[in-house]
C-alpha cells in the first residue's frame, strides 16, 4: 500500500510515493519532478528510486504538457512503483482560507470553496487545483486529499493574524494566514525526533524559492512572516516580500494595472528583480556582479531582521532551524545569519555547518551556543501523505 503525494506548481509537478506500514508513512520509495510544464516549456522528467541513481528523460509535451506529464507519471508508477498499490493521492494546496483548517477529502464542493482563493496565491493555488482536477480525471475512483499550507497556522493568536483594518474587512477574511505549513510540520517532527528544543521558543526558516519564517511556542505556530497571500514577509526568489502599501498606490496612480502589479510582485522582484540576473541563489553566489551581491545582502538582511521580530514575539530564542533549498544548502547564508544573531548568544560550529548539505537533519551550533541551530531537509509530501493515510486508508481498514 502506498500514497502518492503531489505538489503541482506553475512550471513543475513534484511527486513522491510513500509506502505505508501499519498506517504510518515510511520514507519515499520513488520521487521526482516534471519541469517545463509552462506553455512552450521543455517537458522533462527527473526521478530516482530510494538509494538509486537519479534519472532524467526529455518528453514531447504536445498541446497539453500537464496531461502528458500525468500519462508519463502513470507509466512510471506502473513500471517503477508496481509493487505498491496506490491508495490515495495527497495534494499540497497552499491556501485553505478561513474554512479549511485541516486536510480534507476532495469533493466538488471542496474544489468550489478553494477556487476563490486563487488570487491570494496566484503562483500556486490555480495549479494546485488544476492538479487535483487532472488526477481526478486520470485516476477516477482514487481518493484525492487536499493538505493545506495554511493549516499549521490555525493556532495564530488574534493579534498576530489581524491586520489593522476595519472590522468589516477583517470579517471578510482579510487576515494573515501564513504558508509553508506542511514543511513546518515536518521540521517540527524532525526536531522532536532528534530531541531538539522543539517545545521551547523555536523559529523555523523555510528558505526556498518561496521563503518564510515561523515562530513556535509550546509546539504551536504563534507568528509567521507570510500573510494573507504568499507574497508577504521575506524576500524570495522572484517575490518582493513585505512592501510599503504606499508603493502600490504610487504604481496605481501611474496607471499600472492589477495584472502588471501582480506580475511585478510575484515574478519580477526578489532575488531575480534585484540582481537582474536570476532567482537562483546558486548562480548569485557564483556571480561577481554588484547587483547579485546586493540581492544576497538584502535577502540575508531580511532573514536576520524578521528572525529578530519573531524572537521578540517569543520573548527569546531556544532554537533556530534552517530548511528549504537555500536553508538546507547555503552554508554562507547560515554562517552570515548566525554571525548577525551573535547578540542573542548564537554560536555556529563552522565545521558542522559546512558538513550540512541537505542530506540529513543535523545540529550546527557550537557547544557554547545559547541557541540551538539545526539544518533540517524538509519533506512536505510526507506530511501530506500521512494526513491522506489518516483520512482514507485507516478508516477504510477500520
Ligand atoms: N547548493 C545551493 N546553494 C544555494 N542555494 C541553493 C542550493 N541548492 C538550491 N538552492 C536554492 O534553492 C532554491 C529552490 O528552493 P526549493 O525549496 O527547492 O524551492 P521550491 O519553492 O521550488 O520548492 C533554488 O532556487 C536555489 O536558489
Ligand atoms: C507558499 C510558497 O511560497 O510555496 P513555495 O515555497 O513552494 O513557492
Ligand atoms: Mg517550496
Amino acid at each position: 500500500m502506498g500514497i502518492l503525494a503531489v505538489n503541482a506548481g506553475s512550471s513543475t509537478l513534484k511527486f513522491a510515493v510513500y509506502p505505508l506500514r501499519d498506517g504510518v508513512v515510511q520514507s519515499a520509495l520513488l520521487s521526482g519532478s516534471f519541469e517545463g510544464l509552462e506553455p512552450q516549456g521543455q517537458l522533462r522528467l527527473g526521478w530516482a528510486k530510494a538509494g538509486g541513481r537519479a534519472q532524467q528523460r526529455e518528453l514531447a509535451a504536445g498541446a497539453d504538457p500537464f496531461a502528458q506529464a500525468l500519462v508519463s507519471l502513470s507509466e512510471l508508477l506502473e513500471t517503477e512503483g508496481a509493487a505498491l498499490r496506490i491508495e490515495a493521492v495527497a495534494h499540497r494546496v497552499v491556501h485553505g482560507g478561513a474554512q479549511y483548517r485541516q486536510s480534507v477529502l476532495v469533493t466538488p464542493q471542496v474544489l468550489k470553496d478553494l477556487q476563490p482563493l486563487c488570487p491570494l496565491a496566484p503562483l500556486h493555488q490555480p495549479h494546485n487545483l488544476d492538479g487535483i482536477r487532472a488526477f481526478m480525471r486520470v485516476l477516477p475512483g482514487l481518493p484525492q486529499v487536499a493538505c493545506f499550507d495554511t493549516a499549521f497556522h490555525a493556532s495564530l493568536p488574534e493579534v498576530e493574524y489581524s491586520f489593522a483594518l476595519p472590522k468589516s474587512l477583517r470579517d471578510e477574511g482579510v487576515r494573515r494566514y501564513g504558508f509553508h505549513g506542511l514543511s513546518y510540520q515536518f521540521i517540527q517532527g524532525e526536531l522532536r525526533r532528534l530531541g531538539a528544543h522543539s517545545e521551547g521558543r523555536l523559529v523555523m526558516a523555510h528558505l526556498g524559492n518561496g521563503s518564510s519564517l515561523c515562530a513556535v511556542s509550546e509546539g504551536r505556530s504563534v507568528a509567521t512572516t507570510m500573510g494573507f497571500s504568499a507574497v508577504e514577509g521575506l524576500m524570495m526568489g522572484s517575490r518582493c516580500g513585505a512592501l510599503d502599501a504606499g508603493v502600490l498606490l504610487y504604481l496605481m496612480e501611474h496607471g499600472w494595472t492589477h495584472d502588471r502589479i501582480q506580475k511585478l510582485l510575484y515574478k519580477e522582484s526578489g532575488l531575480l528583480g534585484v540582481s537582474g540576473l536570476t532567482a537562483d541563489m546558486r548562480r548569485l553566489r557564483g556571480s561577481d556582479s554588484p547587483e547579485a551581491q546586493l540581492a544576497i545582502d538584502l535577502y540575508t538582511h531580511r532573514v536576520v531582521r524578521e528572525t529578530g521580530a519573531l524572537t521578540a514575539c517569543l520573548g527569546g530564542l531556544d532554537a533556530l532551524a534552517f530548511s528549504g533549498g537555500i536553508g538546507e544548502h547555503d552554508v554562507q547564508l547560515r554562517a552570515d545569519v548566525a554571525a548577525r544573531l551573535a547578540w542573542l548568544g548564537v554560536r555556529i560550529d563552522a565545521q558542522a555547518n559546512a558538513r550540512a548539505t541537505g542530506t540529513e537533519a543535523m545540529a550546527i551550533h557550537a557547544s557554547d551556543s545559547a541557541v540551538q541551530l539545526w539544518v533540517v531537509p524538509t519533506d512536505e509530501g510526507r506530511v501530506a501523505a500521512q494526513d491522506a493515510a489518516r483520512l482514507v486508508v485507516l478508516p477504510a481498514n477500520g
